[in-house]
């Protein structure tokens, strides 16, 4: 630990100067009147207008301090390819801000701001609600998804959002989302998680699980009891929520989107996620290290600014979670949800130790005691071993697979030798363009299994007139945020990306997904392909085949058959010749991303046939699978106990 500069330490030293008081996780700036009161949440549970303070009464106006929401890009530091010739996206970063975080309008001593409005309105009236709905989603295409539950007593499902109570605020904020009605996914596990019990969720993605999660938990919290936070330290904040998820962009993302839920609830969301620790860093990138640390540290200040104002659902990765808890800067003890979005990433090889140590080694309540949600499209059994030591008496719900019964998302396996890989590409690419669909700003994401082979995948592209730009664990978070921005602006409508980018991201208009490098694992590649065809639209995924991704043929052939997919006759060969002895392994089979591995009766540790619950596919067992564990198949690596990551 003590070789580890900790940005949570020169943040903090930094931040004290501006800090005068602190009680109960609230902390005042020296221009701001002292905030020393905490607001229950069952104080803070009404309605309000925008216009004004949450209340009139001191202290629910304490509580109402300045919220950054949105507002990352207070850091001005250079970068390697900051502003260079395809990551502008004008609409809104840092204009102007070149200068630093201080150039913040108004600074951060502004005191008490009324709370953001994440929905851009400010007409709070009925009628701002009404007759609206998100047009975008298709229910039908949900209507027949299998759905599969296990455990005991399962409470029944919803229909509508007002068949339960999540509170008048929070009802509110569903309809500005113009949610008419719940997914699937929320049917079912709204009704488990307001019911206090532990979930295991397998459900499609783009299927809506961060509203399953976050509904519950903040209507929890909004319902709760106020918590009575000890008073260990000025400077220890005690969250009563904690949502982990693997990447910066899925935290940041899982964030503004519970911002948007709770807004005017009076329920606090903060996010804190994290940048490489210096000895990891390569003497030879020492500038781009001095750099880049300078943007973390930024990053990592304004964190923990918002942190010490008070924080009732914390958004984190493992790795900055982990820091800020040796440094006591957050505690654990009030926890009484914890969410684990993309849970089977987070409790694989890469992330197990850090997921254990927060979980189990802090002073976290144990399971039981706190409520416990998994949610991830895909749910390895070997996983769901290791996930049942985090649960109690849990509910395992299973909802569709990729495109499984709904057929969103069309799928092409192409053979492309490595050397044609990017002319064919290029042709995809000139297609779209001649279709018109690039002109309306369609989207395409590229997958590639190396950082530098997504820089020079981007390179490559730009030269020959198509805007890219990439996402990958090299990039600096400015520059991975400028990226995602000028992305989904439509501005750089081509994005090359590692496996940092396959999970959780909701981008709306990816019209195209493209698996230039195949991955080695099947959950993998359902995990990209699913960053199109989400929420009910349509999407195409093309993946380029040849020799070296044979090991995956039978679990892509039969996932493209479960999804009513054509399957070249050249891949059927290719997988009947993998049939035996195959070694990529498949979550559940069937119609589901996992099937509940208790059901086997082998739930012990070391049991038996991994495949067991899926009805057929791969043989072999999992321990000499391909992927999982291994950082193979992740372009961003992965890393060892303690370690930061590039994910994180
Ligand atoms: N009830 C609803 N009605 C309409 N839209 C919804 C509803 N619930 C969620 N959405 C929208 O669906 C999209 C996908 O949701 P979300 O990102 O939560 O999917 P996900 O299941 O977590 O996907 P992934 O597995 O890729 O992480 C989002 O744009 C979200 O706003």
């Amino acid at each position: 630990m003590s070789t580890k500069t900790s940005w949570a330490d020169m943040a903090a030293n930094s931040a004290a100067e501006n800090v005068t008081s602190a009680s109960n996780g609230a902390v005042g700036t020296t221009s701001a009147p002292a905030r020393s009161t905490y607001v229950p949440p069952h104080l803070r549970n009404r309605p309000v207008s925008s216009d004004r303070p949450a209340s009139s009464d001191s202290t629910a106006q304490a509580y109402n301090g300045p919220v950054t929401t949105n507002d990352r890009s207070g850091y001005g530091g250079g970068s390697r390819w900051a502003g260079t010739r395809n990551d502008y996206n004008r609409s809104g970063y840092g204009g102007g801000r070149a200068g630093g975080w201080g150039g913040r309008s108004g600074g951060w001593d502004r005191g008490r701001e009324r709370e953001v409005n994440p929905f851009g309105d400010d007409d709070d009236t009925e009628e701002a609600f009404t007759e609206q709905e998100n047009t975008g989603i298709n229910f039908d295409a949900y209507e027949d998804i299998p759905v599969e539950t296990s455990g005991d007593n399962v409470p029944p499902p919803v229909n509508t959002f007002a068949e339960v109570d999540l509170g008048e605020a929070l009802n509110l904020n569903i309809r500005r989302c113009k949610y008419v009605k719940p997914t699937p996914v929320q049917r079912h596990t709204i009704p488990i998680s307001l019911a206090g019990r532990d979930l295991m969720a397998c459900a499609q993605t783009g299927s809506g699980k961060t509203a399953a999660f976050c509904f519950p938990i903040i209507s929890g919290i909004m319902k709760g009891q106020p918590p009575q936070r000890p008073l260990r330290g000025a400077r220890t904040v005690y969250p009563l929520a904690l949502i982990l998820s693997p990447t910066r962009e899925l935290s940041m993302q899982i964030h503004d989107e519970a911002k948007k839920f709770s807004y005017q609830t009076g329920v606090k969301v903060v996010v804190a996620y994290g940048g490489a620790p210096i000895n990891h860093q390569l003497v030879s990138e020492l500038f781009l290290y001095l750099t880049n640390n300078l943007e973390n540290f930024c990053v990592a200040f304004d964190q923990l600014r918002e942190l010490e104002r008070g924080v009732d659902i914390l958004v984190a990765t493992p790795g900055r979670l982990v820091d800020l808890l040796e440094r006591a800067r957050v505690s654990l003890q009030l926890i009484k949800y914890l969410a684990l979005d993309e849970a089977d990433r987070m409790l694989d090889m890469g992330f197990e130790p850090q997921i254990r140590k927060i979980v189990e080694q802090m002073d976290m309540p144990p399971a039981g005691v706190r409520q416990t949600m998994l949610f991830s499209a895909t749910f390895p059994k070997e996983i769901q071993r290791l996930a049942s030591d985090f649960l109690a008496n849990y509910i395992f719900l299973a909802v569709g697979r990729v495109g499984s019964s709904t057929d969103l998302i069309v799928q092409r396996v192409e053979f492309v030798h490595e050397s044609d890989k990017r002319s064919h590409l290029m042709d995809l690419l000139h297609a779209q363009r001649e279709n018109g669909v690039q002109g309306k700003q369609a989207l395409t994401l590229v997958f590639v299994e190396t950082k530098k082979g997504a820089d020079a995948l981007e390179n490559w592209l730009y030269v020959n007139g198509f805007p890219a730009t990439t996402i990958h664990g090299d990039r600096s978070q400015q520059e991975r945020e400028m990226a995602l921005r000028s992305f989904k602006s439509g501005n750089t409508p081509i994005l090359v990306a590692t496996d940092v980018a396959a999970r959780g991201l909701d981008i709306p208009h990816v019209a195209h997904v493209v698996n230039f490098d195949l991955p080695n694992d099947i959950d993998d590649y359902v995990h990209r392909i699913g960053r199109t065809g989400r929420a009910g639209k349509s999407g195409l995924a093309t993946a380029f085949f040849n020799e070296n991704n044979a090991s995956l043929a039978k679990a892509l052939a039969d996932l493209m058959q479960e999804s009513n997919q054509e399957v070249p006759a050249w891949l059927s060969r290719y997988a009947a010749a993998r049939s035996f002895g195959g070694r990529n392994r498949r979550s559940g089979g069937g119609r589901f991303g996992g099937r509940d591995y208790r059901r086997d009766g082998s739930s012990g540790r070391g049991g038996s046939d991994y495949y067991s619950g899926g009805g057929g596919g791969g043989a072999g067992g999992y321990g000499g699978s391909t992927g999982y564990g291994s950082s193979a198949g992740y372009g961003g690596g992965g890393y060892g106990p303690g370690m930061s990551s590039a994910w994180d």
